[in-house]
């Protein structure tokens, strides 16, 4: 049977009307229909197709061959050989450090299932971290990836030195280690570390606990002799190179240092400049305090560099965030849990209720959220996680959480591919079952639109993956310049998996960061009836979908719904 159901803003007349001149297949059933609709800014398509040319003419992006659809091949193989269904949801963003920089291990990360690659200024020199940006790019270009880069300002924490260039040490119950601020020529002696914060042995006092990583170690300031801060371990544990570093005194955490520190440091500055000429997708702001920064960082992206796609990403770390949640989330691009830090600013069994309202407030918001930190930590020595670690990871998962991220288990960790392997078998199987319960279905979306058109778009969304769940069709598919309307229908979580056609490259990368989004890059016109009948044929002739599936069909072209079988 072959039917379609179109809903469409019209750009004729003051009402739209649903065309029925769609095709009517050999054996179909055409079902017209006919709803009416406030008329759109008629212009509104117009003007970003131009937008899109320009930018194409421009060079920024090589544009795609005509009659081509650019498409990894693991996404590919999954859909020719488990169908729609079977794709999964939750995206990956791998933190990228020492045992995965290669190209090798890029590919093998993007073949298991990697989204998003993550840098963190935080370690590295800038040209390691551009060399990983460039393998990236040429795994992109050379495989058909969407792989996004996400670079992870260092802010303005406390951190450990480097360790001698050791991969982590061992700290004793009840050893002594000396922290301090002096700089050594050779490397550090036995037992003593570095700390980046000149004030810190004039900030600490006697008695204060000092926690590395939130906790992971703890030790008992003893001594302070000049700038030298004599600590016991107290809690015994493993300490990796440049490892936060918080202290507590009379069970606060002392946080005036950081309270005068600006979130983004001169040489966060020089990271971001270096993030915009490497064309990276996100940046990630560490220690972000109050939406003023986000703000602040995304006009200087606008001035920088003004085709410039690079997303703010505010990362929620600190008692501070917390404070300004809304407004830091209203004006970032996308949000990240990171409950390293976190964990070590509130009390841990705050943390997965903390969790919860960010990744429910983002959605609400339309704005990608990332739940980061400790996921499988176990396996960055160990080949299988954890039971609880498994429990954790299907929280995140069932919480609908855009993006599940790895640290160090896929930057220096024993495992990488397996701890990936586990995020991906992990988010399939509660995706699963969360559409067979129907969780999820309970939180109420707010209007978030302002203007006329974009309230059309969000209801039309809204409305598509309402009928692509009652229905229950094989995919939406989504026509897309902006990305902002794959974003409305992913923010809706419906039971299909998304397609999502753009026509630029860096927003491909970019809606790769989003829950359920499939992205290609595809060219397109404003002619729906020829983009829809080319992306068929494109995709019948690779096997990814057949005749028969059934597809709902949404477009920020002309704005329209529209349900249609495969022909
Ligand atoms: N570029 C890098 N070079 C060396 N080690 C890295 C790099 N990136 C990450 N790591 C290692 O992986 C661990 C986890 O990474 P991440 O979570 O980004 O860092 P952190 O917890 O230090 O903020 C780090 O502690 C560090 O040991
Ligand atoms: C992701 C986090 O940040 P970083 O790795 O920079 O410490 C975290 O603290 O959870």
């Amino acid at each position: 049977m072959s039917c379609s159901i179109r809903l469409s803003t019209s750009i004729a007349s003051s009402h739209s009307r649903i065309f029925n001149k769609i095709p009517v297949h050999k054996h179909g059933i055409h079902v017209p229909n006919y709803v009416s609709i406030p008329r759109p800014i008629t212009a509104h398509s117009k003007v970003l197709i131009s937008e899109n040319l320009k930018i194409t003419a421009a060079g920024q992006v090589k544009p795609v061959p005509a009659g081509e659809i650019e498409v990894d091949k693991v996404t590919e193989a999954e859909l020719k050989e488990n169908g729609f269904r079977s794709t999964r949801r939750t995206k990956i963003v791998c933190t990228i450090g020492p045992r995965t920089c290669g190209f090798e291990e890029l590919e093998a990360l993007a073949v298991g299932g990697m989204n998003v690659a993550r840098i963190n200024m935080c370690h590295g020199t800038r040209a390691w971290h551009r060399a990983v940006i460039q393998r990236v790019k040429r795994l992109n270009e050379e495989k058909g990836f969407a792989v996004a880069v996400m670079m992870d300002t260092e802010g303005s924490g406390i951190h450990m030195g480097d360790l001698n260039g050791a991969e982590s040490a061992k700290a004793e119950d009840g050893e002594m280690w000396t922290f301090t601020v002096r700089e050594f020529d050779s490397p550090c002696p036995e037992r003593t570390i570095n700390v980046n914060y000149d004030g810190f042995a004039e900030d600490v006092k006697v008695g204060d606990e000092l926690l590395v990583d939130g906790g992971m170690v703890r030790f008992v300031v003893v001594e302070i002799i000049g700038p030298d801060v004599i600590c016991r371990c107290s809690d015994p544990g493993l300490l990796l190179p440049r490892a936060n570093l918080t202290f507590w005194r009379n069970g606060s955490l002392v946080q005036e240092r950081n309270a005068m520190l600006p979130t983004i440091s001169s040489k966060d500055w020089l990271d971001i400049d270096f993030a915009i000429a490497e064309g990276v997708d996100f940046i990630a702001v560490s220690f972000v305090k109050s939406a003023e920064v986000i703000k602040h960082l995304k006009s200087y992206i606008a001035a920088r560099s003004p085709d410039c796609q690079t997303a703010v990403i505010a990362k929620i770390e600190s008692v501070d965030s917390l404070k300004n949640l809304e407004e830091i989330i209203k004006a970032s691009d996308g949000a990240m849990v990171a409950r390293g830090d976190l964990g070590a600013q509130i009390p841990l069994e705050h943390v997965p209720s903390v969790q919860e309202n960010i990744v429910q407030l983002c959605r609400q918001l339309n704005k990608p959220a990332i739940v980061a930190s400790q996921l499988v930590e176990s396996m960055i020595e160990y080949p299988i996680p954890t039971r609880a670690e498994v429990a954790d990871v299907s929280e995140a998962v069932a919480q609908q959480a855009d993006a599940l991220m790895l640290s160090g288990e896929s930057a220096m960790g024993q495992y990488p591919e397996k701890a990936l392997s586990v995020l991906r078998s992990v988010s399939l199987r509660i995706e699963r079952s969360s559409r067979e319960k129907k969780r999820g279905d309970s939180l109420e979306l707010p209007t978030i639109s302002f203007s006329l058109p974009a309230s059309i778009s969000e209801q039309l969304c809204n409305t598509a993956a309402k009928m692509a769940n009652k229905l229950e069709v094989d995919a939406l598919f989504v026509y897309t310049q902006t990305g902002q309307t794959a974003s409305l229908l992913s923010r809706n979580r419906p039971d299909c998996p998304i397609f999502a056609f753009t026509p630029t490259a860096s927003i491909r990368r970019r809606l790769n960061l989003q829950w359920g989004l499939i992205p290609f890059r595809l060219n397109f016109t404003d002619n729906m009836e020829s983009n829809l009948n080319r992306t068929f044929s494109l995709l019948k002739a690779r096997g990814m979908i057949k005749s028969g599936d059934l597809i709902i069909v949404v477009s920020d072209v002309l704005q329209s719904v529209q349900a249609i079988s495969v022909p």
